[in-house]
């Protein structure tokens, strides 16, 4: 029967033809009621819409359209979801109850079926000549169309039976229920798989398309029972399984870069997990080295002593740097005074660790850091998605970054734009009382002795020594700016970030990077530092020394710290990293984020 013409041309359409057919096929139809029949069927609504439907479509045929996804279903539920836990506006009402709608449903799922191709095509007979002895041999047929089988197989050293080795959770195999891991192999598709390799065995496989036989011998071991897979981690490092000389298969391998969500889907093998993208359309599972592995390999290969953690420019020196804060501070029209009130928090980050030209001690000390840094691997960390409730403590927001680049002139940006959101925290210091100052508001001013029980009893992030006088940021004055209900801006070195990884800090850690050399040189062309120790007051352009030790301080800090950042920032062209920074600050308010799993139990 000829195709039915789509009405293009002088031909008339299926829906003119079905519309015409009850007068056309009267004289022959005697009886009245078949008469009536006709004329019911052939007037039914949902028929005409059909055909129209049909006719609509006969225009793409053409263009042969591909789906955008394979899961639409999945996505509208997931977003009805989403939506459920926001403000409910009138779009969003209107959107949730279109979602609901049945039809809108069955037509998701409709187009899901036609996306994944899954209408099977009629399986071929069974093969007659099925060998009545072989009463454990087991006839499989599956439809393989351009998505790879999901299973890998490997040959016994012992018998040299091919075995199906692994079963990729959501691939083809898996969904079939039909292959488990441990079956022997026997025939695909009419063809002996013994005396061959497994790479033959795997050639004929991506060769075939279609319905593919499989003749098995079932092992004898019960794969347990699939538990419903749902533990996501964050990759801490870049993997590349064509890369890997280790992976039992290297394409049933799956790459992700450091920071992306996976969910693990099967962690039988200690050595081998299986893993899927979380935004991924595609359930089949890859294969990724489990946490163990990968730690122990990384373990192995890392030298016996670690370089120092990072290489801090020599700009300025501590001390230089102290001096520089202490003459801002009187400086009324300084960046740092804000409605009338200090910004102490601004004056000095103490992030500059460095070693005292003179007496070669170290000016500040950070707790625990690199003894910390030899025992961590980083390589997954499992995760869970969080959304700040509303009222709740703000994430401490840490900011890091090489010298010079430009993390106060950030954080400052920030306040001047909200003062009543966000916050800086107050130093304490050793140092007498200056006349003009208040206790608290400039510095906390604490005697000797307070100070170090304090760092006895770990209360401070950071603290270092200068002219005799201690110098530090304590825990204590990051929760008092939390306790205000304000976002707590505070820079610290990158090696101290993982003591502040708790529960109670939640902290969002931003590192901000310098551009490439001939941005920095452009953008900082007019931007002044405090020149040297001779001086303390005066400034000068940066030099070149000062952008290469930038850039490659920047890179060690990357190479090193990179897998506790969660927002990296180009401080190029400072409006816009600010806008970046400020647009980051408030997703991370409204919007739901992946957070260490620990961090949600509390
Ligand atoms: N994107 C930018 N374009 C031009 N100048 C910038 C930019 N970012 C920062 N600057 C300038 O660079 C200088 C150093 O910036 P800032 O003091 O904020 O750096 P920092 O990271 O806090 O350094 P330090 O740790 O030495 O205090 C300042 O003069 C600042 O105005």
């Amino acid at each position: 029967m000829p195709a039915l013409s789509t009405g293009a041309g002088n031909e008339p359409g299926l829906y003119e033809l079905l519309a015409g057919l009850p007068s056309q096929l009267q004289p022959h139809v005697q009886s009245p009621e078949d008469r009536s029949f006709l004329n019911n069927m052939f007037g039914e609504k949902s028929l005409h819409s059909l055909v129209k439907i049909h006719e609509k479509l006969q225009c793409y045929e053409d263009s042969s359209p591909s789906p955008v996804l394979q899961t639409a279903e999945t996505l509208a539920l997931d977003l009805a979801e989403e939506l459920q836990n926001k403000s409910l506006t009138g779009d969003i009402k209107e959107l949730i109850r279109l979602l609901s709608k049945p039809h809108i449903k069955s037509l998701l799922s409709v187009h899901d079926t036609v996306a994944q191709k899954s209408y099977d095509p009629e399986l071929p007979p069974l093969p007659d000549d099925l060998d009545d002895e072989e009463d454990s041999v087991k006839i499989i047929r599956l439809v393989k169309n351009k998505e790879p089988l999901g299973a890998t197989i490997k040959k016994d050293e012992h018998t040299g039976a091919i075995i199906v080795a692994r079963i990729m959770r959501g691939g083809a195999a898996d969904r079939s229920g039909l292959i488990h891991v441990g079956d022997e192999l026997r025939e695909v598709n009419g063809i002996p798989v013994d005396g061959k390799k497994p790479e033959e065995i795997i050639l004929i496989l991506s060769q075939s398309q279609g319905a593919i036989t499989f003749k098995i011998v079932p092992g004898i071991k019960d794969e347990p029972p699939i538990k419903d897979p749902k533990m996501f981690v964050r990759a801490l490092f870049d993997y590349d399984p064509v890369e890997d000389k280790a992976i039992p298969c290297k394409e049933a391998g799956m790459s992700f870069q450091r920071g992306d969500i996976l969910q693990v889907m099967c962690q039988d093998d200690a050595t081998w997990w299986q893993a899927r993208h979380h935004s991924d359309t595609n359930p089949r599972a890859g294969l990724i080295p489990s946490k163990q592995f990968q730690e122990r390999r990384l373990a192995l290969r890392r030298p016996a002593t670690l370089p120092p953690p990072q290489k801090i420019s020599s700009r300025r020196s501590y001390d230089e740097a102290l001096e520089c804060a202490e003459e801002t501070e009187d400086d009324s029209d300084s960046g740092s005074s804000l409605s009338g009130q200090h910004i102490v928090g601004l004056r000095r980050s103490f992030r500059l660790s460095r070693r005292d030209k003179k007496t070669n001690k170290s000016m500040y000390e950070c707790k625990k850091s690199d003894q910390y840094d030899t025992a961590d691997v980083p390589t997954y960390e499992e995760v869970a998605s969080s959304r700040r409730q509303h009222g709740a403590r703000h994430r401490l927001v840490v900011i890091v970054g090489p010298t010079g680049v430009g993390l106060n002139e950030l954080k400052r940006k920030l306040l001047i734009s909200d003062p009543q959101h966000f916050g800086v925290t107050v130093p304490h210091t050793t140092r007498p009382k200056r006349n003009q100052e208040t206790d608290g508001v400039e510095y906390h001013f604490f005697s000797k002795h307070l100070f170090e029980t304090d760092i006895h009893n770990n209360k401070f992030i950071e603290y270092g020594e200068y002219k005799g006088n201690y110098y530090g940021t304590s825990l204590d004055s990051v929760r008092s700016v939390l306790s205000k209900n304000k976002v707590c801006l505070l820079d610290v070195q990158p090696h101290t970030v993982k003591h502040l990884r708790t529960a109670e800090f939640k902290p969002f850690v931003v590192f901000v990077k310098p551009p490439p050399i001939d941005r920095l040189r452009e953008t900082r062309k007019n931007a002044k530092v405090i020149s040297g120790r001779d001086d303390k007051t005066s400034t000068k352009a940066f030099t070149e020394e000062d952008f290469q030790e930038m850039i490659s301080s920047a890179q060690v800090m990357e190479n090193q710290y990179g897998h506790l950042f969660e927002k990296v920032i180009v401080n190029g062209d400072l409006s816009a990293a600010s806008s970046e920074l400020k647009l980051a600050l408030k997703k991370v308010e409204t919007e739901a984020h992946w957070v260490p799993v620990s961090w949600t139990h509390s």
